[in-house]
């Protein structure tokens, strides 16, 4: 069982704030608890004493059984916020900012001693976004060494995105969790040939499908995903 998580996607608005929550709620149903860190955010948005809340923020607080409303809470979990709806590096630098893979790391780390519960950390957009002109994601994934799920879809383009992402995880040694296929509204290649194909590749890679909600639906049950990905501490 693992009780530290990264999720990351192959790319940006894939799911991996939805698969958090569920993935938060799924553990709290099983009497666990669950802190989540969004430790950047771009794409914030401004209330009216000029404060930068992040909307994965809000939903990660309130998936682990907080107030989404709560700004002490809110700025713990996600701890730097930026209004441009862009890379990190560069919403930074519009704010006249420097992140530090470094102080971002050893945030997380920090949290993990804080809690004998389960730590999830949610990465920003792709696995290779930019943190500063010479870092990314990716290195904060290797440095902090959390297992991490990758959430992808099962759009037409996925299978190359989705292989990139692996070999790139692989390459640099971040602990693999496992891959969620999370339903694409569009999906020409039935999700189980996806599935398939991306197991032949990566046969040590546990998988699963995430249903997608059609408009105006009340959301499918989704699998549990603590089960298939050993999330927890099991009690
Ligand atoms: N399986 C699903 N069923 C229904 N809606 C979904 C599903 N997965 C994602 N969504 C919706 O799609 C949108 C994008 O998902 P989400 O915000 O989780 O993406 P993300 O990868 O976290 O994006 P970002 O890179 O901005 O953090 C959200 O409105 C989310 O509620
Ligand atoms: C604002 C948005 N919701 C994301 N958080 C930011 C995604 C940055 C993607 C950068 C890139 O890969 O081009
Ligand atoms: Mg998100």
């Amino acid at each position: 069982m693992t009780r530290t998580l990264v999720v990351t996607g192959t790319g940006t608005e894939i799911g991996k704030t939805y698969i958090s929550a569920a993935i938060a709620r799924q553990l709290r149903a099983r009497g666990e608890t669950v802190e989540a860190t969004k430790p950047v955010s771009s794409g914030c948005e401004a209330d009216d004493q000029g404060r930068l809340w992040s909307p994965d923020g809000r939903e990660l607080l309130a998936a682990c059984g907080y107030d989404p409303d709560d700004w002490a809470a809110h700025q713990r979990l996600c701890l730097e916020r930026f209004a441009e709806p862009m890379s990190p590096h560069m919403a930074a630098d519009r704010a006249g900012r420097i992140l530090s893979l470094k102080m971002l790391t050893g945030y997380c780390e920090s949290l993990e001693g804080e809690t004998d519960g389960c730590v999830l950390a949610e990465g920003v957009g792709g696995v290779m976004v930019p943190l500063t002109d010479s870092t990314t994601f990716l290195d904060w994934m290797r440095d902090l060494q959390w297992p991490a799920l990758l959430v992808a879809g099962t759009y037409l383009g996925t299978l190359s995105h989705t292989l990139t992402a692996l070999r790139c995880l692989k390459d640099a040694g971040v602990p693999l969790a496992g891959l969620v296929l999370n339903r694409s509204a569009e999906e020409p290649v039935p999700a189980e040939e996806t599935r398939r194909t991306l197991s032949f590749f990566h046969p040590d890679v546990p998988v699963a499908v995430v249903p997608r909600a059609a408009e105006g639906e009340t959301a499918p049950e989704l699998p549990d995903l603590v089960e298939a990905f050993g999330i927890g501490r099991g009690e």
